[in-house]
C-alpha cells in the first residue's frame, strides 16, 4: 500500500493530498515540487534564470556575446549581454566588475531613446549577465560595410550625427557630465528605419589590448581624441573629436588609423562640402582649444550645413543607396522640420525594392499587432514615432494645445489622502503634491541627481560639519510675501517639532546638530543654535557628523519651506487653508475641494513657468474606478496600477512601469528566540521560493530579490549573494532544513516539538495579493521546515505602532514590512536600517545577545565610517562590504522589489516618474498636452 503524501496549498496553507491538483479549500491551483524545480540542464542551454529564452546569438564583442531572448516573465524581446569570467585574468576581473557596474548603472538611471535601457542584471558563478532593450539593427560599422564603396549619404551621415549630436548633449548635461569616450561606429547601432543608439558604456574597453580595432583602457585607436593617449583628462571636446572621426569615416572611407599611416591605401577622394570640411577639421583638431566649445555648437552647425547644402550637391555627390522605407501611415508627432515643403528627392516616397517592401511591410505591421504594443512598452517615456519615423531633419513638435487646455487630470487614491504638512506627509502622491507646491533647499531630477531649487549654491566647511547655502535672490511665496532664510530656518526647526507626530524629519534631519534633543522636548529650537541666519540670503546648518549624503537628506518633503504667518493664524490646520498662500514651488493651490485638489502655476515661482494651466488631482476609492474614469478620458494619468490589473493593461502604450527603490521584506526581532541564530535565519530565508511568489501570487509583476540596497539605487551591488552563499532567488529547501538541524543543535533544540512557537505579524491588508503572500510563505515553511508559523494580523495603525515602539518590538517575532527610499543613498537602506540606535533598527541588530552580537557591532562601526567617508567610491565598496554581511545574516529577509506601473494619456508629453515614483519639480516646465 501507498500511503499518500500532504500537499501543503501555497496559498491558503490547507493540507491536500499529493495526487490533488486543486485546493480542497480554497479552490486554487496547487503547487507540485516539480514547480519549484529549477531549470534542469538543458534547459539553461536556452533559458537563462529561469526566464529568458535564447533566441539568437547576436553579437559578440571582446569579452562579452550578445544573445536575442524572450523574456518569459514580461513576454518582450530582449537582448542579454553575456560575459565569461573564467576567460578573464584577475586584475580583468577587478576591471571588468568596475565596467560592468558602470554599465549597469549608466543603462538604468541614463533615460534617453538613444540609450538602450538595461532592465536587469545577474550572474552565476561563470558568467555576469545584463539584460537590455533589444535594438533590431546593426552597427554603423556593419552596415556600411554593406553600402556601395562602403560609403553613406552626405543626407544619412548628417541625420546620424545629428542623433549622436542629440545624445552627447543628453549625456555632457549631466552633473557631473559624463564622456562617452568611445564613439565609433561600432559602437553606433542603427536599426532599419535608421533611429540610432549607443551601445557600450565600456564594459570591455579594458579588455582587448593588442588588437588594432579593439577598444583600449583609452578609447579606440583612431576614433579616441589624442589626449585620451595622454596624461590630459578628457572633456566633452573628446567626444566631439571621435564624432568627428567618425563621420568622417562614414562619409569619405577615411580611417582614422590610416590618417598618418604612409602605407593607407589610396580611396578615391570623396568631395564633402566646404562647410562640413570646415567643420570636420575643427572638430578633428589635435589642440582640443581648437574645436567646437560644446556638442550644441556642433550640432548647430551641422544643422545649417543640412538646411543649406542644395538637394542638387547631395545627388550628384552621395553614393547611391536604398532610400528608406517610407514613413509610417499616421501623424507622427515629431515630423521632418522640411515635412511641410518637402524638396529632397531622397526622403520622397519611392517606388521601393522588394528587399525593402518587406521591412516596410514587416515595419507596419510591428506597429498594428500585438507584437509592436509589446516592444512600445520597453520605451516608456519616449512617444513612439520617435523611435521608427525616418527622420531627415532636426526635429519639430507639433502644435501644443492653447493654454486653457493644457490641463492635466490625476488619480488619486482616497484612501491614502492625508493632510498636506510637507512635515508629515507619508504617502507618495501627497508627497508628490507637496514636491510641486514646496520647494526645499534642493532637490532631485528624475534622473536622481541633485539639483539646486531655493538654494542657488552652497559650500560647506574643511571639517564638513557646517554648511552654509545662499539662497536665490528675491524669492517669494505664492501670496507674494518674502522668503527668506528665516523662513528655511523656521521650516526646518518646525519639522522636528515632537508635537508633530509620525514625521520624517526626526531620521531625515537626525544629523543637524541637536536635533535629538528637539525631537525629545529637551530644547524648544535649533534656531540660532545649530541653523543660522546671518542675512537674508544665507542659512547656515551645523551638523552633528559630516555625513556624506548631507544634500540627500534635504530633498526629502519635511526640509520643504512653509510659511509662517499661515500656521500662526490657522495652527495645524493650515492645510484647510493652502490657497490662502504658503506655495514656493511651482504650482500653488486654487480653491478646490478635499474630493478634488486643483493646482494652478504659482506667478511668484523662482523657477521656469510650467505649461500646464491646470492640474486637478481627483479621488477615487480604488484604482479599478480610476482607471474606468482613464478610459472614458476623465482622468489622463492613473498611477500605481495594481498588479491583479496589470494583465488588462499592460499591452497598451500608454501603459508604463519604473522599477522603483522599494522593497518588501520580513523582519526578524534578534531579541527573540529563536531568530537569535543566525543559522536559523538562515534557513527561514532559503525556504521560501521568491521567484514562485512572483510568479504565482503576483504575476510576475515584482522583481524577486535578495538585496537589501535594491537595483537601481547607485550602491546596488550585482555581485551579491544570498544568505550562506546561494545566488539564486528561488531558495534552497535542502540546505534551508540542514541549516535549521545546525541552528538548532547550536541552541541545544532537541526536537521539533521543542522548536519555539513562531508568530509572524502584518497588518491587515484587504490585498488578496498580500493575503496570498503571507499564506504561501506560511505554507513553504511548513513544506520545507515542517515549521507551524502562526500568523497575527493587526490594524495598520497598531502594527506601526508595536513596530516603531522598541519595546513592545520585542514582543514581535518577525513582521511583514516594507520600505521606499528616502533618497537614492545606500546609508537609506542600511545605516538608518542597521546602524547603533538608528531609527528603524526595531530588530535590535547589533545590541542583542546572540553569539554574532560582536560582529554586528562590527557592521555598525563600518556603516557609520561609510556614512562620512566623503571618497564615493570607497564609500559604495563599504556599503557594499557591509550589505553582504547583512543579507548573510538575514538582517532583512528581502522579498521583492517593486514597479510603479501607471497608464498617461498619449496627449501629454514630458511625464516622467521617477525611481522614488516621483514627478521631479524640475520637470514641470516641460510637461505639456499636444492634441
Ligand atoms: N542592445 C543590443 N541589442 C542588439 N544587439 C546588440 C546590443 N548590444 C550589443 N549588440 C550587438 O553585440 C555586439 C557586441 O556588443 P558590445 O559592443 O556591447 O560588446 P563588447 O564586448 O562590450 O564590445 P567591445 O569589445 O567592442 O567593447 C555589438 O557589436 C552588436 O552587434
Amino acid at each position: 500500500m501507498k500511503f499518500m503524501n500532504v500537499l501543503y496549498c501555497a496559498i491558503c496553507g490547507a493540507a491536500n493530498t499529493e495526487t490533488d491538483t486543486i485546493c480542497f479549500a480554497c479552490g486554487n491551483a496547487l503547487l507540485h515540487s516539480q514547480d519549484f524545480d529549477e531549470p534542469t540542464q538543458m534547459q539553461t542551454i536556452t533559458i537563462l534564470e529561469g526566464r529568458y529564452r535564447l533566441i539568437d546569438r547576436v553579437g559578440k564583442g571582446g569579452f562579452a556575446t550578445v544573445y536575442k531572448a524572450e523574456d518569459l516573465h514580461t513576454k518582450r524581446i530582449v537582448a542579454i549581454k553575456e560575459i565569461t569570467l573564467k576567460k578573464l585574468k584577475p586584475q580583468e576581473i577587478i576591471d571588468a566588475t568596475d565596467t560592468y557596474h558602470r554599465e549597469i548603472r549608466f543603462g538604468t538611471l541614463l533615460k534617453h531613446p538613444s540609450l538602450p535601457e538595461v532592465y536587469a542584471n545577474f550572474m552565476d558563478p561563470e558568467h555576469w549577465y545584463i539584460v537590455a532593450e533589444f535594438i533590431d539593427g546593426q552597427t554603423l560599422e556593419d552596415y556600411r560595410q554593406q553600402l556601395p564603396a562602403g560609403l553613406l549619404s552626405l543626407q544619412e551621415g548628417l541625420s546620424i550625427a545629428l542623433q549622436v549630436c542629440d545624445v552627447l548633449s543628453y549625456l555632457h548635461s549631466r552633473q557631473p557630465p559624463i564622456i562617452f569616450r568611445d564613439i565609433k561606429p561600432d559602437n553606433i547601432m542603427r536599426t532599419r528605419t535608421g533611429h540610432i543608439y549607443l551601445i557600450d558604456f565600456g564594459i570591455a574597453r579594458q579588455f582587448r589590448p593588442g588588437q588594432r580595432r579593439d577598444t583600449q583602457t583609452l578609447g579606440s585607436p583612431g576614433y579616441a581624441a589624442p589626449e585620451q593617449y595622454g596624461s590630459a583628462q578628457t572633456t566633452e571636446r573628446s567626444d566631439i573629436y571621435s564624432l568627428g572621426a567618425t563621420l568622417q569615416a562614414l562619409l569619405t572611407g577615411q580611417d582614422p588609423l590610416d590618417a598618418d599611416v604612409a602605407t593607407a591605401p589610396t580611396k578615391k577622394p570623396v568631395t564633402l562640402p566646404a562647410e562640413l570640411s570646415a567643420l570636420l577639421a575643427n572638430m578633428l583638431a589635435k589642440d582640443p582649444a581648437q574645436r567646437p566649445t560644446s556638442i550644441t555648437e556642433v550640432k548647430r552647425r551641422l544643422e545649417k550645413i543640412s538646411s543649406t547644402v542644395g538637394d542638387t550637391w547631395l545627388t550628384a555627390q552621395s553614393p547611391v543607396i536604398p532610400p528608406p522605407p517610407p514613413p509610417p501611415p499616421s501623424t507622427p508627432y515629431y515630423v521632418p522640420s522640411n515635412a511641410a515643403n518637402v524638396k529632397n528627392p531622397a526622403s520622397q516616397p519611392k517606388k521601393l525594392p522588394a528587399w525593402l517592401k518587406v521591412v516596410a511591410i514587416a515595419t507596419i505591421l510591428l506597429l498594428v499587432t500585438g507584437f509592436g504594443n509589446v516592444a512600445l512598452s520597453t520605451f516608456p517615456h519616449f512617444s513612439l514615432w520617435q523611435h521608427v519615423e525616418i527622420n531627415t531633419g532636426p526635429p519639430v513638435m507639433l502644435d501644443r494645445v492653447p493654454a486653457d487646455q493644457q490641463v492635466l487630470n490625476i488619480a488619486m487614491n482616497s484612501a491614502t489622502q492625508e493632510p498636506l504638512d510637507p512635515a508629515t506627509v507619508q504617502y507618495t502622491q501627497s508627497m508628490q503634491i507637496v514636491s510641486m507646491t514646496s520647494a526645499g533647499l534642493v532637490s532631485f531630477n528624475d534622473r536622481m541627481e541633485i539639483v539646486p531649487q531655493l538654494a542657488q549654491s552652497w559650500e560647506t566647511s574643511s571639517d564638513g560639519y557646517t554648511w552654509t547655502f545662499h539662497l536665490r535672490p528675491n524669492l517669494k511665496f505664492s501670496d507674494g510675501a518674502s522668503l527668506t532664510a528665516t523662513d528655511v530656518a523656521y521650516s526646518l526647526d518646525r519639522a522636528l517639532d515632537p508635537a508633530l507626530k509620525y514625521g520624517t524629519a526626526p531620521y531625515n534631519l537626525q544629523y543637524i546638530q541637536g536635533a535629538d534633543q528637539r525631537v525629545s522636548g529637551k530644547i524648544k529650537t535649533l534656531i540660532g543654535q545649530s541653523i543660522l541666519t546671518p542675512d537674508d540670503n544665507t542659512l547656515v546648518i551645523k551638523l552633528s557628523k559630516n555625513i556624506a549624503y548631507f544634500l540627500d537628506t534635504l530633498t526629502c518633503p519635511c526640509a520643504s519651506v512653509v510659511e509662517k504667518s499661515l500656521i500662526d493664524k490657522y495652527s495645524q490646520s493650515f492645510t484647510d487653508h493652502l490657497s490662502e498662500g504658503g506655495s514656493s514651488g511651482p504650482f500653488e493651490f486654487s480653491p478646490g475641494t478635499k474630493q478634488k485638489i486643483e493646482l494652478v502655476p504659482n506667478p511668484f515661482y523662482y523657477g521656469s513657468k510650467p505649461t500646464l494651466t491646470k492640474i486637478s488631482f481627483t479621488s477615487y476609492v480604488d484604482t479599478n474606478t480610476a482607471y474606468d474614469s482613464y478610459r472614458v478620458a476623465q482622468v489622463d494619468f492613473v498611477d500605481n496600477i495594481p498588479a491583479s490589473m496589470i494583465d488588462k493593461v499592460d499591452q497598451n502604450t500608454d501603459f508604463h512601469q519604473s522599477l522603483q527603490l522599494s522593497t518588501t521584506y520580513y523582519a526578524m526581532n534578534y531579541l527573540t528566540k529563536p531568530f537569535d541564530n543566525i543559522k536559523i535565519r538562515q534557513a527561514f530565508a532559503l525556504a521560501i521560493n521568491k521567484d514562485l511568489i512572483s510568479q504565482k501570487i503576483r504575476n510576475n509583476t515584482v522583481l524577486p530579490t535578495n538585496h537589501i540596497i535594491p537595483q537601481g539605487d547607485p550602491s546596488a551591488n550585482t555581485s551579491l549573494s544570498g544568505p550562506a552563499g546561494v545566488t539564486t532567488t528561488a531558495g534552497d529547501p535542502v540546505l534551508a532544513k540542514k541549516l535549521l538541524q545546525e541552528g538548532m543543535q547550536e541552541e541545544g533544540i532537541s526536537s521539533m516539538q521543542a522548536f519555539p512557537s513562531v508568530t509572524l505579524t502584518y497588518y491587515k491588508s484587504s490585498s488578496v495579493a498580500v493575503q496570498n503572500e503571507i499564506t504561501a510563505m506560511q505554507a513553504m515553511w511548513k513544506t520545507n521546515l515542517g515549521l507551524n508559523i502562526k500568523l497575527q494580523a493587526m490594524p495598520a495603525s497598531t502594527f506601526y505602532n508595536k513596530v516603531s515602539n522598541s519595546n513592545d518590538a520585542r514582543n514581535i517575532q518577525m513582521w511583514r514590512i516594507g520600505w521606499i527610499a528616502d533618497y537614492p543613498d545606500a546609508s537609506d537602506w542600511t545605516t538608518l536600517q542597521f546602524g547603533q540606535g538608528a531609527a528603524q533598527n526595531t530588530y535590535a541588530y547589533g545590541q542583542n545577545q546572540s553569539k554574532a552580537a560582536a560582529h554586528q557591532q562590527e557592521i555598525q562601526r563600518s556603516l557609520a565610517r561609510a556614512d562620512v567617508t566623503q571618497n564615493q567610491a570607497q564609500r559604495i565598496s563599504m556599503y557594499r562590504n557591509a550589505e553582504q554581511d547583512l543579507v548573510n545574516d538575514v538582517a532583512w529577509l528581502p522579498l521583492y522589489q517593486s514597479y510603479d506601473y501607471y497608464v498617461v494619456k498619449a496627449k501629454l508629453h514630458g511625464l516622467n516618474v521617477n525611481a522614488m515614483g516621483m514627478i521631479a519639480p524640475e520637470d514641470w516646465s516641460s510637461i505639456y498636452v499636444t492634441q
